[in-house]
C-alpha cells in the first residue's frame, strides 16, 4: 500500500498572509486524518515562511498517524528531530533562501555528513529518508550512508509527464527498483497532483509513501479538503 502524506505547509502560507489563527493549523491536520491521509508532513523552513518552530511542536501532539518532518539538517532541525521524535526525518539539500526545494541530495560528494547525520537522528529512534534524483549512482550512495527510505524528488516527472508520460517515468521507476533491491523504501514527492499520481503509482506500485502539498491544497479550494482527500487516496488504490 502507498501511504498518502498530507504537506500541510501551504495552510500554514495561507494563515501566515493574515497573522491570526485561520486556518487552525492543528484541526487542519486532524481533519486530514479523519478525512483519510495517512501521514503528515511539514517542513519547517528557517524563515518560517509557512510552518513555524511552534507548529511543529503544537502538531506533534495531535498527529496521530505517521509524521514526517523535513529539512535541511543544520542544528536547528536536528534539535527538532531529537526533542520532537517524529515518524520520519526526510532530509532536503535545500539552502534558506530557495522558492522550494530544487535538488536532491548527491549522496556520494556528501557521503561522510550524510553518514553522520543518519546516524544521529537514527540513534534518536526516527525513521530517516532521503531526498533525491532518479539518479543510480546516488540512490547506491544512499543505501551506502544508511538511510532507511529515499524519496523521489518528482519534478521532473511532473513536467515531462506532460510532454511524453513514459519518458517521465522511466528513470523513477528504474531507481525505484533498484532502491527496492538495495533494500531502501521509497517514498516520492514534489509536484504530483490528481494528473499524474495514478500513472505514478501504476509504474511504481511498490511505493511506500507519496508527500503531497501544493497541488492538494489547491485543489480543495475547489473540491473542499475532505473530497480532496478522498479523491487523492483513489488514486493510490
Ligand atoms: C521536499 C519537498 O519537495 C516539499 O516538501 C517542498 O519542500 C515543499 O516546500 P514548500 O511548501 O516550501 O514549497
Ligand atoms: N516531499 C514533497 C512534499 O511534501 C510536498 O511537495 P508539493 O506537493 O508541495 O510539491
Amino acid at each position: 500500500m502507498t501511504k498518502l502524506s498530507v504537506n500541510v505547509n501551504k495552510f500554514a502560507t495561507i494563515r501566515n498572509a493574515r497573522g491570526g489563527n485561520n486556518p487552525d493549523l492543528v484541526k487542519v491536520a486532524k481533519d486530514c486524518e479523519k478525512f483519510g491521509a495517512q501521514g503528515i508532513t511539514i517542513h519547517p523552513r528557517p524563515d518560517e515562511r509557512h510552518i513555524t518552530t511552534d507548529d511543529v511542536y503544537q502538531l506533534s501532539e495531535v498527529v496521530a498517524t505517521e509524521f514526517n518532518i523535513e529539512g535541511y539538517p543544520d542544528e536547528r532541525f536536528l534539535k527538532i528531530i531529537e526533542e520532537v521524535k517524529p515518524t520520519q526525518a526526510t532530509l532536503v539539500p535545500d539552502s534558506p533562501e530557495v522558492l522550494t526545494s530544487n535538488a536532491g541530495w548527491d549522496t556520494i560528494k556528501h557521503a561522510s555528513f550524510l553518514q553522520d547525520t543518519i546516524q544521529r537522528i537514527k540513534a534518536a529512534g526516527v525513521r530517516v529518508s532521503i531526498f533525491i534524483d532518479p539518479v543510480p549512482e546516488r540512490i547506491e550512495g544512499a543505501a551506502k550512508v544508511g538511510a532507511d527510505r529515499i524519496e523521489l524528488y518528482t519534478e521532473a516527472f511532473a513536467t515531462g509527464y506532460l510532454k511524453n508520460k513514459e519518458t517521465a517515468v522511466r528513470p523513477y521507476a528504474n531507481t525505484g527498483r533498484l532502491a527496492k533491491d538495495l533494500g531502501l523504501g521509497v517514498n516520492a514527492g514534489h509536484d504530483l497532483d490528481l494528473n499524474n499520481l495514478k500513472y505514478l503509482k501504476e509504474q511504481l506500485p511498490f511505493m511506500d509513501e507519496v508527500s503531497i502539498g501544493h497541488a492538494l491544497v489547491c485543489d480543495a479550494l475547489y473540491y473542499g479538503l475532505e473530497n480532496t482527500i478522498e479523491l487523492y487516496r483513489r488514486e493510490l488504490q
